[in-house]
């Protein structure tokens, strides 16, 4: 098929949660985007490597939070490529298994403001068109950056981030509803975020003993 318009969303999802879907959600409808694809990160660069989850445990959160819409996919190219995640190669790799489509990236009111520091941003904004949706906490503006090449959405305002979802698991608190009911039982799994030798409270009575 070709002439697609091809959503991008591009994350650590360490773990993914509900404000990444909402967002890529209301981006496939508002941009009548055929297809969203979600990018989980390799080595996300900016962030430190001891902290990072394995990509192989982010990438399957991935397929998991994502599996019951027809239109969200997953992509293992920034996990299979060696070296830093840098979303100028991210979106040529996808420029070569989409060659006939559009592109369109989407990205929180965070990440946005920072877009002009990430590698070879000028590349970049020539590869694909930007997103920028609203996050609680932070201010979507785009009077940095080149002109025509973002649109700003404003999405359903969810106050979550990984970096929460993490905490309340390592205290013992619980995720349901913050991230997809498959994504709370990977973490339980997997014993994800839990300090070394910790049980895991899965519900108010099931437990289960980490690996
Ligand atoms: N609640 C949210 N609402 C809208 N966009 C979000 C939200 N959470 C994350 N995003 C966007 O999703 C993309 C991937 O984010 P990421 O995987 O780093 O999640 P995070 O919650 O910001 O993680 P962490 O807390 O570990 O930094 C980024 O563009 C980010 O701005
Ligand atoms: O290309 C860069 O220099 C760059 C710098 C920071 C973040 N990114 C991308 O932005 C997305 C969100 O990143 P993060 O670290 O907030 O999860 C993800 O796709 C990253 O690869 C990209």
């Amino acid at each position: 098929m070709s002439g697609r318009r091809i959503g991008v969303m591009g994350g650590t999802f360490d773990p993914i949660h509900h404000g990444h879907l909402v967002a890529a959600s209301e981006a496939q409808v508002r941009f009548a985007l055929d297809e969203v694809v979600f990018v989980p990160t390799g080595q996300p660069y900016r962030k430190d490597s001891q902290s990072v989850s394995p990509a192989e445990d982010r990438y399957l959160m991935t397929v998991v939070a994502t599996a019951s819409n027809p239109r969200f996919t997953v992509s293992r190219v920034d996990v299979d490529r060696e070296g830093a995640t840098y979303t100028v190669d991210t979106l040529a790799d996808l420029a070569k298994i989409f060659p006939e489509d559009e592109l369109f990236f989407i990205t929180g009111a965070d990440a946005l403001e920072q877009i002009l520091s990430w590698h070879r941003a000028d590349d970049m904004f020539r590869l694909a068109h930007f997103v920028g949706v609203t996050r609680p906490g932070f201010e979507l503006v785009d009077d940095h950056l080149p002109r025509g090449s973002v649109s700003l959405l404003e999405v359903p305002a969810m106050a979550i981030s990984s970096t929460a979802c993490r905490e309340r698991v390592a205290a013992g608190e619980p995720v349901w509803y913050l991230v997809p009911d498959g994504v709370v039982q990977y973490i339980a799994k997997r014993g994800l975020y839990r300090p070394e030798g910790q049980g895991w409270v899965l519900g108010p009575t099931e437990h289960v003993a980490s690996e």
